[in-house]
């Protein structure tokens, strides 16, 4: 059985990560909002377009703490950036929703996101994703890690030197599989899985212009960092 070990390096670029990853929260947690109030679906869409907006600028201050992103040519850093600032805000929604929170509350959070003014078509597919990231009990080290391999995908549109952002990225998946066969030797599977979730977020998020245009409301406004980052 091979013994697997994680280097100091690592141990060190997993440390910049993940202290980077919780510095980087979003400000006034959303949840806490969701589970006060019942807001009507036009409120609701302005709070996730004011969420989305500051988890875009939070997610940019995030990419600046990861190790060899800043060395990446500059127009290849916007690509990764707009490339997967869906599924960032996806997987951490999912991370939100899956928080451990007192009995009946994330009850009371699914009901309120079912209601919010979503259209019926994405609650099942939306909430089987957040679901299967809750089941993962992930470390706060590989949630960090899953967001950084994440934004790390070399095949984004419009990105140039994609073998810069492979070696990148091969870095992270390397840290990343040798922590998920530490913190669940029981399961030699897990890191499969865990890379499995990424496929379920790539499909939801090609959801995601749909479900903005689809919110049961008239006029949909977006803020100017969104009109760049999302396709609307
Ligand atoms: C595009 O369609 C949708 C639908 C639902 C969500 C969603 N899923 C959630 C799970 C846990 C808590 C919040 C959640 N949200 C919205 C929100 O505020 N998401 C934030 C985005 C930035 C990162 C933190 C979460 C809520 C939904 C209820 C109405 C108000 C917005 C969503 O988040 C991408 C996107």
């Amino acid at each position: 059985k091979e013994k697997v070990e994680i280097t100091k390096e690592q141990q060190a670029l997993m440390k910049i990560i993940t202290d980077a990853y919780n510095r980087h929260q979003i400000p006034q947690d959303v949840a806490k909002k969701l589970l006060q109030d019942q807001y009507s679906a036009e409120e609701n869409f302005l709070l996730l377009t004011e969420m989305a907006t500051s988890q875009v600028q939070v997610l940019v201050e995030f990419t600046k703490n990861i190790p060899g992103f800043l060395s990446l040519d500059r127009e290849d850093q916007i690509a990764l950036l707009k490339g997967s600032a869906v599924e960032a805000m996806f997987l951490r929604s999912a991370q939100v929703f899956s928080r451990k929170m007192p009995s009946g509350h994330t009850e009371v959070l699914e009901e309120r996101i079912r209601k919010s003014g979503i259209s019926e078509e994405f609650i099942t597919p939306m909430f089987n994703f957040y679901k299967s990231i809750g089941e993962l009990h992930m470390v706060q080290e590989e949630q960090a890690l899953l967001t950084t391999v994440t934004i790390l995908t070399p095949d984004r549109p419009y990105v140039k030197d994609q073998q810069a952002v492979e070696r990148l990225q091969e870095t992270m998946l390397d840290v990343l599989r040798k922590l998920c066969v530490l913190q669940h030797p029981q399961e030699p599977q897990y890191f499969a899985r865990l890379l499995g979730r990424l496929t379920e977020l790539r499909t939801l998020s090609h959801y995601h212009t749909e479900m903005l245009v689809s919110w049961r409301m008239n006029d949909h406004k977006f803020t100017p960092l969104l009109c760049e980052i999302w396709d609307v």
